[in-house]
């Protein structure tokens, strides 16, 4: 399996975020996005995952499933937890599983995983910024996607948290699994492959109104 990106460009805000982003990612091997704050990492991710349009490019996972997009055999993880507060972690890891099919883990070996097995049927809302992160974090364990698209994973995660993090990154790895991961902090991944976000990512600095006032339109629908 291989990801392959060419070209990609998107908008965001009337403005050019990403522009002619190539690059081949293997299976088994981790891709760490760097680059200032503002420059499109996560911009990156969200269009690779599908949640924002790509204006330009193509993105095409060779040796996936023909009949999924990109961003069906992804799983996105986010600066936002995607967790119901109201729901138990049980629930929340239940209700995930069933939406995204092909289920590898329980709710409860996932939680075990991530050193919450005890909380499992505590209201999410009463969790710790970090236990949050980390519930969100099981939401990969409990079904299989070849593509992890990480956003600052270890953010609010403790020592042992961000060792674990590493430990499920490499386990994914070693399975054939592909990471692509944007961060300002080291992850512990071993001989990961680089993409530096630079200016000349970004062809136009200036905003366009109407094109502004398209892009805010499709992203509060997505
Ligand atoms: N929903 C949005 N609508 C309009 N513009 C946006 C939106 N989200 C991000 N942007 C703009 O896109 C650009 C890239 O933002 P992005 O979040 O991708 O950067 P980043 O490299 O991940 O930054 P950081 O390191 O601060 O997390 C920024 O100029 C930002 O203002």
């Amino acid at each position: 399996m291989q990801l392959i990106v060419n070209g990609l460009s998107c908008i965001r805000g009337g403005r050019p975020v990403l522009e002619n982003v190539s690059f081949t990612l293997e299976q088994g091997k981790a891709l760490v996005v760097t680059g200032p704050n503002g420059i499109g990492k996560s911009s990156l991710l969200r269009t690779l995952a599908g949640l924002v349009h790509a204006n330009a490019g193509t993105v095409k996972l060779e040796g996936g499933d023909e009949e999924l997009s990109v961003g069906q055999q992804a799983h996105y993880f986010g600066h936002a937890d995607a967790i119901k507060p109201a729901l138990t972690l049980k629930e929340n890891l239940d209700f995930w599983q069933s939406f995204y099919g092909s289920p590898t883990r329980t709710a409860y070996e996932a939680l075990l995983e991530v050193d919450l097995g005890d909380l499992i049927d505590m209201p999410a809302a009463y969790l710790s910024a970090g236990q949050r992160r980390r519930l969100s974090l099981s939401r990969l364990l409990v079904c299989h996607r070849p593509l992890w698209l990480l956003d600052e994973p270890t953010s609010a995660l403790d020592a042992a948290s961000e060792r674990k993090l590493e430990i499920l990154m490499a386990e994914h790895l070693e399975k054939g699994g592909l990471i692509i991961a944007a961060t300002h902090a080291p992850l512990g991944l071993l001989n990961p492959d680089r993409l530096e976000l630079g200016r000349e990512q970004i062809a136009d600095p200036f905003a366009d109104d109407e094109l502004f006032e398209q892009d805010q339109l499709q992203e509060s629908q997505q």
